[in-house]
């Protein structure tokens, strides 16, 4: 049986058109959606295996990428958001009727990923957004429930679909971190 890992990128991924020009995050209520505006393209769009990230009914694995917090606007009912857990890094916005997180955002100024908001490209009504590109904390998902068995075939099925699996970030983004980090203490 193949496994799944999330339904955005079971059937193969799909590249983006390289020009998305932004769209709208529409949640999962059918009674007063909430709806997000998002400007521009997506950055860093990676499955995710933490228990944190919002994950559709029967993923594995969320799909989550950055923009520009400045690119993000709640358009309509707004007044359904709530931040699911104030203490965390990354505050995420649910919407309290159907729990689908429709951002989240760094408040702490010192953070490395501090002026990017975190969205689940999979929520935009447009097509064409920049696609994942790997996997990260796959190890995660044996917190959520997966047996340590079946690692060696998630991760299968993640190289065969292009998406690299690693058990933090990616080596790009871990290196921008840790710089971010190298220059904090040299201030
Ligand atoms: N094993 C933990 C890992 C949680 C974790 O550190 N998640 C990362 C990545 S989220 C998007 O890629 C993180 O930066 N979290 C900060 C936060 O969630 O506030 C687990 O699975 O819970
Ligand atoms: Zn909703
Ligand atoms: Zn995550």
């Amino acid at each position: 049986m193949t496994v799944h890992i999330h339904p955005y990128v079971d059937n193969g991924v799909k590249q983006g058109s390289g020009h998305f020009a932004g769209g709208t995050l529409v949640c999962k209520c059918h009674d007063r959606p909430v709806k997000v505006a998002v400007k521009g393209d997506v950055a860093h769009n990676h499955a995710c295996g933490c228990t944190k990230c919002w994950k559709p009914s029967g993923a594995t694995f969320s799909v989550i990428a950055v923009v520009p917090r400045q690119n993000v606007t709640v358009l309509e009912n707004g007044d359904k958001l709530k931040i699911v857990d104030p203490s965390a890094v990354i505050q995420r916005y649910a919407c309290t009727g159907c729990g689908t997180h429709m951002y989240g955002r760094i408040e702490n100024t010192g953070h490395p990923f501090y002026g990017l908001d975190f969205i689940h490209p999979e929520l935009f009504q447009e097509q064409g957004s920049a696609a994942p590109a790997f996997a990260a904390f796959v190890s995660s998902v044996i917190e959520s429930g997966v047996k340590p068995e079946q690692m060696g075939e998630i991760r299968a099925r993640l190289k065969e679909l292009g998406l690299e699996p690693y058990d933090c970030l990616s080596p790009a983004l871990m290196d921008a971190i840790a710089t971010h980090v190298a220059k904090a203490k040299a201030a």
